[in-house]
C-alpha cells in the first residue's frame, strides 16, 4: 500500500508539488497525469526517495519513508522503470533481470512471463525498444518490490508498439500485485491503464478517480478539456435536467445557467438542408472521422462518426445529442473562447476536408455506445 499525504515540493519560491495525496492499494495501478511541469516526476521522485519534500508524508506498506524520516532510495524496496531502460550494456538479458538476485526463480518466472527467454543470452544492443523495456520490467519484478513506480515507460518507443506493451506491462504489475504509480503525459494511456486516474495542474491533483469518471464525469473544465475533445453547449440547468439548443437532456452537477460537456461520441449527425448547424471543419482519422460543426445557436462543436460518414465543411447538417448518460455541467463560462475551438489543421483541399490520417491518438472508448448510436445517425 501506498499513502502519500499533503505531499508539498518546493525548489526555492517555486512550489512544483502542492497539498498532493493518494493511496494505492495492492494490486492497483494509479496512472498520473498532466501537462509538462505539472508535478509528476517530481512527485514519483518522492516517493522513490531522490527527492526530499517540503512537507507532508510518504508511506509505503504502513512504513514512513517520507516526512519525519528519510529512508534511502535502497532502502525503500521500490522498483523504477523509466523511459530510457537503464540496462546494463554489458550483461545478458538474464544477468540484467538478475543482478544482485541471489535467487534464481523469479528470473525464470518473469523472463517466462514476459516472453523474454528466448532472448535471455542476448546483450540489450541485439533487443528491440519493446524488448528492452520487458527486460527492464522484468528485472523491476524479479527483486519483488514492495512498490512500482513507471515513469513514461513507453515514450521511447513507436506508436504501434505502444499499444500491445501497455497492456503487457499492466498484466505484469497485475500478476505482481503491488501498487504501481505510472506516470504519463498520454491520455488515452492514462485512461486505458490505470485503474484509477489522477490529472495534475500546476502542482496539484486536480481530480484521482476512476477512468470512467475522469472522462465523463470531470471535476473542472480544465481536466475536461484536457482528457480530450470536448464541446460545451451552452444551457439552463435544473432537477436533473439541462435544456440545450439541442434539446432537453440529462445533466449532473450544476444549476441555472450552466455549459454542458459533450464528447464528439455524445452527439450525432445527419445531413439536412433544414439542420441546426453547418460542417466548419473535417478530419479522417483511419477508422473514424472528426467533424466541426457551427451549430447556428452559436457554438462549434465536435462530433466524432465512422469513416463511412462524408461531410464537406459548408454541409448544412442536424445535431443531436445521443449520449446515453447524463452530461456534465459547468458554470456558465464568461468566455465562450473554448466552445468555437479552432481547426486542428489547415484545410488540405479546396474543400477543407483533412487529410492527416490518424493524426492524433484516438479518444478512448469508454463511450462505444454512444459512438454505435453517432455512427446509427451518421449513416
Ligand atoms: N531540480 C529542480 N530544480 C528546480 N525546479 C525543478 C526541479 N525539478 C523540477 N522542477 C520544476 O518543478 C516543476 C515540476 O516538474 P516535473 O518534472 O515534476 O513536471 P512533470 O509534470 O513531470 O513534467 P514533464 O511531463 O515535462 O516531465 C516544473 O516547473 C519544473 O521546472
Amino acid at each position: 500500500m501506498l499513502e502519500i499525504h499533503n505531499l508539498n515540493v518546493s525548489y526555492g519560491d517555486a512550489v512544483a508539488v502542492r497539498n498532493l495525496s493518494l493511496t494505492a492499494a495492492p494490486g492497483e495501478i494509479v496512472t498520473l497525469l498532466g501537462p509538462t511541469g505539472c508535478g509528476k516526476t517530481t512527485t514519483l521522485r518522492v516517493v522513490a526517495g531522490l527527492e526530499d519534500p517540503s512537507g507532508g508524508t510518504v508511506r509505503i506498506n504502513g512504513r514512513e519513508v517520507s516526512g519525519g524520516v528519510f529512508t534511502p532510495p535502497e532502502q525503500r524496496n521500490t522498483g523504477l522503470v523509466f523511459q530510457d531502460f537503464a540496462l546494463f550494456p554489458h550483461l545478458t538479458v538474464a544477468q540484467n533481470v538478475g543482478f544482485r538476485l541471489k535467487r534464481s526463480d523469479p528470473v525464470e518466472h518473469w523472463l517466462e512471463w514476459l516472453g523474454l527467454a528466448a532472448h535471455r543470452d542476448a546483450y540489450p544492443e541485439n533487443l528491440s525498444g519493446g524488448q528492452k523495456q520487458r527486460v527492464a520490467l522484468a528485472r523491476c519484478l524479479a527483486h519483488q518490490p514492495e512498490l512500482v513506480l513507471l515513469d513514461e515507460p513507453l515514450s521511447n518507443l513507436d506508436a504501434s508498439l505502444k499499444d500491445s506493451l501497455r497492456w503487457e506491462i499492466r498484466s505484469a504489475l497485475k500478476e505482481a500485485g503491488v501498487p504501481a504509480v505510472w506516470v504519463t503525459h498520454d491520455q488515452a494511456e492514462a485512461l486505458s491503464i490505470g485503474d484509477r486516474v489522477g490529472i495534475m495542474r500546476d502542482g496539484e491533483l486536480e481530480q484521482l478517480d476512476l477512468p470512467e469518471e475522469c472522462f465523463r464525469a470531470p471535476a473542472t473544465r480544465f481536466v475536461a478539456e484536457f482528457l480530450g475533445e470536448a464541446s460545451f453547449l451552452p444551457g439552463q440547468a435544473g432537477k436533473g435536467l439541462v435544456a440545450t439548443a439541442l434539446g432537453q437532456v440529462p445533466g449532473n452537477g450544476g444549476e441555472g445557467a450552466v455549459e454542458a460537456l459533450a464528447r464528439p461520441d455524445d452527439l450525432g449527425l445527419e445531413a439536412a438542408e433544414d439542420g441546426n448547424g453547418v460542417v466548419a471543419w473535417a478530419r479522417y482519422e483511419g477508422g473514424t472521422r472528426l467533424f466541426g460543426v457551427d451549430l447556428r445557436s452559436g457554438p462549434r462543436v465536435k462530433i466524432r462518426t465512422n469513416h463511412e460518414a462524408r461531410f464537406e465543411p459548408g454541409d448544412p447538417v442536424r445535431v443531436a445529442i445521443t449520449a446515453g448518460h447524463p452530461l456534465a455541467l459547468f458554470p456558465a463560462a464568461e468566455d465562450h473562447g473554448t466552445a468555437r475551438p479552432e481547426p486542428p489543421r489547415a484545410a488540405s483541399s479546396s474543400k477543407g476536408q483533412e487529410t492527416a490520417g490518424v493524426a492524433h491518438a484516438e479518444a478512448p472508448n469508454h463511450g462505444g455506445e454512444l459512438a454505435a448510436a453517432s455512427r446509427a445517425r451518421a449513416q
